[in-house]
């Protein structure tokens, strides 16, 4: 069995060079830091149970310094509290919301502008209009025709015609003429008045035609026909209709179908470019009266005046421009809060705030209530202004239209817009992204809405089926909901009243309940795949997880809780990580943290390939210690810690915290969590102050506790006198700071810390270095670092990672004892002179071995006992000058070489790390 208990401090004379951790007897050099806590302190520890021994004589070692042992997870607070949950987030939301209050103020003044503009523009046409003069029905109350028109015959009817030049402009005139002579003759003298714009129509009995063209700028004389060959003309009729409808613009035609003394079957056609067809009437009675004068010997005359209007009272011109832009210009407004409402969830989900929210231990589900109270206040906030202002200025959309039918559409849709942003957030990851996208959507529908979605509701004949699907998309159930409130107000109309708002007309009820409806179909889509769909943080569930028992009960999942049997050992293992499998195994106290077979794949993304992070790493943290993670960059460190905190499900394999599964029990782990991740994740409108009350409150704290816990925190991290401050305006050692005190809030019993001193100086350095250590014995501490004086100070066991894998573990002085020889010399010469400098050395101790060799400075590994420490005193004294040798030094070998030699080193059979070549810049290149 190991000894533990008789290290002492020397420098050049240990020739102690065994490991530790395992069966073999072992003495240690102790860390050059007089406060390091080595092993011995460990094994002596009164909370170590006696190991049992197995029949090999391997020794399970304990290596907690706790002061209270926790024997099960029963005995944690990892409960959640709904109402402390809910004052935290919500106290937290109000605050940042506050913060934000420009940007708040420009979401709602926006909408309030676009009504403001409705209302210059209304002023503006009002002021047009009040110039022009209202109409009224002539007191006579005479029908006018549209078209005056002169029956006449042969001679007498052009004579009539050119008197009636001035009078009537637009002039029909029906010649009634059998003499087919007379025809060119008419023509050629109708035709010097076209320069007058004189509208004439030759209608002569003997030209009752398949067609006879009424048109605007020419007579139309064209091949007249005859009642003999009416039967082949359509073809030439429709030709000449349809090729020259543009080029010589007729008004209208006509198709005589079947005329004969006893038939009169007429056609009459109009071209809807250039007429609105008023003439039509006028035209029809032509054709009758020209079909009587044939057929009667003694024609009839039968007088038509013409057409006219109702007659109705006298009324000003008005032209209510805010009703008929209304529901166009409303969809955009009422919808101007998605991209806001998208902007505020994306935010937290981009930079990551909502999993470290979720990681401390705030329920999700308290999250998206309390986002859905925010967004949709702003939402309501924003339409009560609307409607306000429409108010004050009058708009009839909202001073005829009944109260009640626009709040409930205002109150309804405001929950189907919020459901709906949730459902959209799902599918992007960035903000900008999704707003742009919020933005597009917002005017396309907008758009859409006001020239597709506006004829098909303007239609009598739109069936209930397309109304169906129209309701289907949430812009469009508004704008049917918009365009229903303009239609009862223009054209004389009322407004939908409550006791209107339900009939088969307006159907407000209906749309109504569409709404209500889908807004509950996109808050469970958008929360179900939320919960299933890949992103880039969070642990994904099976998308039918709904089916299980345990997702309505909240028991544990037992289908995921299959124990992970752990691996006896892995090819290529080094012995001491081959023993920790065996110690997490058969050691005999609960152990704050158990890393069981964790792999982590990355899938191949954007042209990278799959890449393998983590390999089969097991290894066992006790209570109370602080483990330090070091390895290269890259080898998988903070992938490790992602997976225990529940940022990354790990592909296989899986962790325990005092015996809760990170698959199954997270929830509860988080409570019991505190964590700093690798980048700083903080609010940058919220105060240090206000980030350790939001984070303590979450953890339960409450009252003079949480008070006293956030004033320690922000005293330790030394950002007490920077209490109004907002974390934005921090400096990048402040923001590492806050994050840290952060991870410690409420009294966690694990806590990881991913490179908590990036960025610090060697004050605040120092500081954090007594906060972590203050905190030790209370939890266990997860430290991952590549500061080696840092994992010195802090942590009495040591892992070293490389591509993924766990390469050695053990306490750091063990590790330096194990791994490094003797000592180490240091000699920095000057530029051209290293060579030299190099050559003495070796000529005066053979034995050293280069280890490194950068900018100058030249680092050997002495073994012990090679030389007597005075002579290489006077050696360097003496020749320093010689040399050019600007400084050199001895030091007790250090947790750094034995990070060279197993990052950079070869594992030579018996597991130990042999570093062939020297590190120079040219070989971490390489
Ligand atoms: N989201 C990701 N998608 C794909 N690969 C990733 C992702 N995150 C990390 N990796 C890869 O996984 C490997 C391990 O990365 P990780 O961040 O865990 O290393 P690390 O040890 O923490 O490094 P460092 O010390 O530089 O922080 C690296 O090769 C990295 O490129």
């Amino acid at each position: 069995m190991a000894d533990f208990g008789n290290s002492t401090n020397h420098l050049l004379d240990s020739d102690a060079t065994s490991s530790v951790g395992n069966s073999d007897g072992t003495n240690f050099n102790t860390s050059i830091n007089p406060n390091h806590n080595n092993v011995n302190n460990i094994s002596n520890n009164n909370n170590v149970e006696k190991p049992k021994s197995s029949k090999d004589d391997f020794v399970p070692i304990n290596y907690a310094q706790t002061d209270s042992v926790i024997t099960s997870a029963d005995e944690l607070r990892t409960k959640r509290n709904f109402y402390n949950q809910f004052n935290a987030l919500f106290r937290k939301s109000a605050t940042y919301q506050w913060r934000q209050y420009k940007t708040n103020l420009c979401q709602i003044i926006l909408p309030l502008l676009l009504i403001l503009l409705l209302f210059i523009l209304q002023v503006v046409v009002d002021n047009f209009i009040k110039d022009q003069e209202g109409y009224k029905t002539p007191e006579d109350l005479h029908p006018q025709p549209y078209l005056p028109a002169f029956y006449q015959s042969n001679e007498t009817a052009l004579e009539e015609c050119k008197e009636s030049i001035g009078v009537y402009p637009r002039s029909l005139v029906y010649i009634d003429s059998s003499d087919q002579s007379f025809i060119p003759d008419m023509t050629a003298n109708i035709t010097a008045y076209a320069d007058q714009r004189i509208v004439f129509l030759i209608f002569a009995v003997s030209f009752v035609g398949r067609y006879a063209t009424y048109c605007q700028y020419s007579p139309s004389i064209i091949n007249p026909l005859t009642l003999n060959n009416v039967s082949d003309s359509i073809v030439t009729f429709n030709d000449l209709t349809y090729n020259e409808w543009k080029t010589n613009p007729y008004i209208g035609g006509y198709n005589f179908k079947n005329v004969d003394s006893n038939n009169f079957e007429l056609s009459l056609l109009y071209n809807n470019s250039n007429s609105f067809g008023k003439e039509l009437p006028t035209l029809l009675h032509l054709a009758s009266r020209a079909y009587l004068s044939m057929v009667s010997t003694n024609p009839i005359k039968v007088w038509f005046d013409g057409i006219a209007d109702f007659p109705r009272e006298e009324k000003l011109l008005a032209f209510d421009l805010v009703s008929i832009l209304g529901p166009i210009l409303y969809i955009f407004i009422f919808q101007l809060p998605l991209p806001v409402v998208l902007r505020l969830v994306l935010y937290e989900k981009e930079k990551k705030l909502r999993e470290i929210m979720k990681m401390m231990g705030l329920e999700m589900k308290t999250y998206w209530l309390v986002t859905y109270i925010f967004s949709y206040s702003i939402y309501l906030i924003s339409m009560m202004l609307v409607w306000l202002f429409g108010s004050i200025f009058q708009f009839k959309y909202f001073l005829m239209n009944n109260g009640l039918p626009i709040f409930l559409i205002i109150f309804f849709w405001g929950h189907l817009l919020v459901s709906f942003a949730f459902f959209l957030s799902v599918f992007f990851s960035k903000t900008e992204v999704g707003t742009v996208i919020g933005y597009i959507w917002v005017f396309g529908t907008g758009i859409l809405a006001g020239n597709v979605i506006l004829k098909i509701l303007d239609s009598p004949s739109t069936p209930d089926s397309s109304l169906f699907a129209i309701s289907i998309v949430p812009p469009f159930v508004l704008f049917r909901a918009l365009y229903i409130f303009r239609r009862e107000v223009t054209f004389d109309g009322v407004g939908v009243k409550i006791s209107t708002m339900s009939d088969s007309r307006n159907e407000i009820d209906e749309i109504i309940g569409f709404m209500i409806v889908e807004a509950i179909i996109f808050m469970v889509l958008a929360l179900y795949l939320e919960e299933v769909l890949p992103s880039d943080y969070g642990v994904k569930r099976h998308p039918l997880f709904f089916l299980k028992k345990s997702f309505w009960t909240g028991e544990r999942d037992e289908s995921m809780t299959n124990e992970v049997q752990l691996k006896e050992n892995v090819q290529g293992e080094p012995r001491d990580v081959r023993d920790e499998r065996r110690r997490i195994k058969e050691v005999d106290q609960l152990l704050a943290l158990e890393i069981l077979d964790l792999n982590k794949v990355y899938p191949a993304h954007g042209g990278a390939k799959e890449k393998l992070a983590v390999k089969s790493l097991a290894l066992g943290v006790d209570q109370g210690i602080c483990f330090g993670f070091l390895g290269t960059n890259g080898s998988g460190k903070s992938t490790t810690v992602s997976c225990i905190s529940g940022l990354f499900p790990p592909t296989s394999g899986t962790a325990r915290i005092f015996g809760l599964d990170i698959r199954t029990e997270i929830d509860k782990i988080h409570m019991i969590m505190g964590i700093t991740p690798q980048d700083n994740v903080l609010w940058d409108d919220l105060t240090g102050e206000e980030h350790l009350l939001f984070f303590g409150r979450i953890k339960n704290l409450k009252g003079q506790e949480l008070t006293d816990a956030v004033n320690r925190g922000l005293k330790e991290v030394n950002l007490h006198e920077e209490n109004s401050k907002r974390s934005g305006q921090y400096s990048g050692g402040m923001k590492r700071r806050l994050s840290v005190a952060c991870g410690l809030i409420g009294d966690p019993k694990i806590v990881l810390l991913d490179e908590p001193s990036t960025g610090l100086d060697p004050f605040s350095r120092a500081c954090l270095w007594d906060v972590i250590n203050s905190y030790k014995r209370k939890c266990a501490i997860l430290l991952v670092s590549h500061a080696m004086e840092e994992v010195e100070a802090l942590c009495q066991r040591v892992g070293i990672f490389i591509n993924g894998e766990l390469k050695c573990i053990g306490g750091c002085s063990e590790l330096v004892s194990r791994f490094s020889k003797g000592y180490k010399i240091m000699i920095n010469a000057e530029q051209g002179y290293e060579q030299e400098a190099q050559k003495y050395l070796m000529d005066l101790i053979p034995q050293a071995t280069l280890l490194t060799s950068i900018a100058g400075t030249s680092n050997y590994e002495v073994p012990h006992g090679s030389i007597e420490m005075s002579n290489i005193f006077s050696a360097f004294e003496e020749n320093k000058e010689r040399l050019h040798i600007t400084d050199w030094g001895i030091s007790n070998s250090s947790l750094e070489e034995v990070f060279i030699k197993v990052a950079l080193g070869r594992q030579g059979d018996d597991g130990e790390f042999i570093v062939d070549e020297p590190v120079t810049i040219s070989n971490i290149n390489n």
